[in-house]
């Protein structure tokens, strides 16, 4: 059973007479132990979205359950099973770690000992252990962003969205949290929802991206698949011999979308650049080609962004 199933969800927001269709049918499920990326421009509707699954805000039609409940009927029930972690953490920075975590479990009605115990669980799980007893203010970025995740986990929920969890982090901080979210699927099962405008972050750490442009999802997958659907692969091979006629040789195999010489190397686009390959490299050997080396190349996430919304994310990103 999905963790998270959207049926198409809409909201339109009213501002002084004008109407904003912020979300505008919106259908996708979440397997449970996901690790998924939410993309879009800026307006694209992703907050809004993340708002209706969160509970904050009331879909204007359409449904959606979370953690098996109904956001719009049992709104309570939903926030007890999730986690959610804001872009800007609404924690006290005097506060300090261990004791921020215990008052956040208490909330959650967990008796003392136990809220206890779960604190310094988490401190050992978010490597915040030797930080326990210093005021949340005097944190690094990093630290400061795995405490809020520790927080937003007090109370062991199946599922947490993070809203931009690496805005601002120095990329060893970022591979560092990437390591913390990934541990959380692998050990804990948990299911993890996040929005990013990162592509790399969106390339390397989730296990499938939702795009999502002017209030719609507009594509799904994997990112490889993402990238292998939008452009096909690049392959690219270096001749010692005559590249024309392995151009010629090499253009006789099936897959194949383009083909064109540059200097000593023909450079192909293939939907899927590994089975070309095969066919390319039997060719090769079959009209005794001089081949010395050979490159498959994958398009960067950007470049399916690119064709999906006709404008590179990086750009668009304010
Ligand atoms: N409270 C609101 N009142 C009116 N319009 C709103 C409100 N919140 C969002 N919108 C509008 O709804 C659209 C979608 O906004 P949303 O914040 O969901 O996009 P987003 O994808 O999260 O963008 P960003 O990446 O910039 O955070 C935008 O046109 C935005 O101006």
């Amino acid at each position: 059973m999905p963790i998270i199933q959207a049926t198409g969800l809409t909201h339109t927001f009213t501002v002084g007479g004008r109407t904003v269709e912020a979300v505008r049918g919106v259908d996708f499920e979440v397997s449970p132990g996901e690790i998924i990326g939410f993309l879009g421009p800026n307006g694209a509707g992703k907050t809004t979205t993340l708002r209706i699954l969160t509970t904050m805000l009331k879909p204007t039609s359409g449904r959606a359950t979370v953690a098996g409940v109904d956001v719009d009927a049992d709104p309570a029930g939903v926030r007890r099973r999730i986690g959610y972690v804001a872009q800007a953490g609404g924690t006290d920075g005097n506060c300090r770690v261990a004791e921020e975590l215990i008052l956040q479990a208490r909330l959650y009605g967990i008796g003392k000992r136990d809220a206890e115990r779960r604190a310094a669980e988490l401190c050992e799980r978010l490597d915040l252990t030797g930080l326990a007893d210093r005021p949340i203010r005097t944190l690094s970025g990093g630290q400061r962003r795995r405490t809020d995740i520790a927080l937003g986990l007090v109370h062991e929920p199946q599922l947490v969205f993070l809203d931009e969890p690496s805005v601002g982090l120095d990329p060893q901080s970022r591979s560092d949290l990437w390591t913390h979210i990934r541990r959380l699927r692998d050990e804990l099962g948990t299911t993890v929802f996040l929005t990013t405008h990162y592509l790399d972050e969106a390339d390397t750490l989730c296990d499938r991206i939702l795009v999502m442009n002017h209030g719609r999802v507009i594509a799904e997958g994997t990112p490889d698949a993402l990238k292998r659907r939008i452009s096909g692969d690049v392959v690219s091979l270096t001749l010692g011999g005559d590249a024309d006629r392995a151009k010629a040789v090499l253009a006789e195999c099936p897959g194949l979308d383009e083909i064109a010489v540059s200097g000593q190397t023909v450079r192909l686009t293939a939907r899927g650049g590994e089975q070309a390959l095969v066919w390319l490299m039997r060719a090769a050997d079959q009209a005794d080609l001089d081949l010395r080396s050979v490159n498959i190349a994958r398009p960067t996430l950007d470049d399916v962004f690119l064709a999906l919304t006709g404008s590179s994310l990086n750009e668009n990103h304010s």
